[in-house]
């Protein structure tokens, strides 16, 4: 669905330095599958997903998106896919539906076939009740439902969703996911962003984890996960004794390895349930004090921190 080969996008700016928004990006989206782009704000997601979907173009790297060209068919490629910004696009002043008949208008339904797509739209994701009041009632979930279903409204092969569900609250993330769901199992291809690790981990089939316009890491969340490692061992040490306790972790040899400073170093081991309390002697013997410790399962967040050194949560 999307084969893309060193994309890159710089933005000139007026009195200063351009910005490399993205430097070289590498996509392989396959048919039936969610792709997800996770990463930070500013790491260039949205601009990745623009280029894709011809809204910018890029300044050097080449893509096929939906069978096409994206630089010498981008019409057709246009034709083939779905994009839905993070703001969303919901014409405020219209109806729910006559804003989902509306799209498919535009894109060559007649008045009657973008009824009826509408109408199957609105059926889908349970919007045939609300479908009729101004849009500029609807609650931010509806919005967003709305938002997909006009971008569904041409049946295209492949949708683009740039941070689907920011601004919902968990019980319509969820309600989101299954919407998501549904559409890759009824054989749409899936891309979006995300900032959120638990949206990466839950929704994507595979992902790429970009940083600074780069893809630091790909593979299904499984795998990332793998990659770094079976279970984080956390520990708080007073500042004094973060230099040799570090040296301690690193030197027993079911660390894998060692990361982090005094505040929270950490230890990666492959089973942390028997690592656990090997490593609570080790320190006892080592005559170094502990103010907490925990064990828990690696996260997308440890492939990110293992890759760049910053946690997701604090560079979003
Ligand atoms: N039109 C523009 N002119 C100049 N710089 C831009 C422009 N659009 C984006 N940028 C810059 O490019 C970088 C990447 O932005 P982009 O919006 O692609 O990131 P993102 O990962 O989608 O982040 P967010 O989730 O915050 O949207 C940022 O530093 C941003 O400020």
């Amino acid at each position: 669905m999307v084969e893309a080969t060193g994309l890159e996008k710089t933005y000139p700016v007026r009195r200063g330095e351009p910005v490399h928004a993205v430097r070289g990006v590498d996509l392989d989206v396959r048919a039936g599958e969610v792709f997800g782009l996770l990463g930070p704000n500013g790491a260039g997601k949205t601009t990745t997903v623009r280029m894709l979907a011809t809204l910018t173009a890029p300044t050097a790297g080449s893509a096929r998106v939906a069978g096409h060209d994206l630089l010498r068919e981008p019409r057709r490629v246009r034709e083939r896919i779905g994009y839905v910004s993070q703001a969303g696009g919901v014409d405020e002043t219209v109806s729910g539906r006559e804003n989902v008949v509306l799209a498919a208008r535009l894109h060559g339904l007649s008045a009657r076939e973008a009824a009826r797509r509408a109408a199957e739209l609105l059926e889908v994701f349970a919007l045939t009740d609300v479908a009729d009041r101004p849009a500029r009632t609807l609650s931010g979930g509806q919005r967003r439902r709305f938002a997909l279903a006009i971008g569904l409204a041409h049946r295209p092969e492949l949708i683009f969703l740039d941070e689907p569900t920011t601004g919902l609250d968990p019980r319509n993330r969820a309600a989101f996911w299954q919407e998501i769901r549904g559409l890759r199992d009824g054989g749409t291809a899936v891309l979006l962003t995300t900032h959120y690790l638990d949206e990466a981990d839950a929704l994507a089939d595979r992902l790429a984890i970009v940083d600074h316009g780069r893809v630091v890491a790909a593979g299904t969340p499984g795998e990332l996960k793998r990659r770094v490692s079976g279970d984080v061992i956390t520990l708080r040490v007073p500042a004094a004794d973060a230099e040799p306790a570090s040296r301690l972790l690193a030197a027993q040899p079911y660390v894998r390895e060692v990361g982090g400073d005094g505040g929270g170093l950490r230890a990666y081991v492959g089973d942390g349930d028997s690592a656990l309390p090997a490593l609570l002697r080790a320190i006892e013997e080592g005559g170094l004090r502990v103010e907490a410790i925990s064990l828990r399962r690696a996260t997308l967040d440890d492939v990110f921190l293992r890759q760049t050194g910053r946690s997701l949560r604090d560079a979003a």
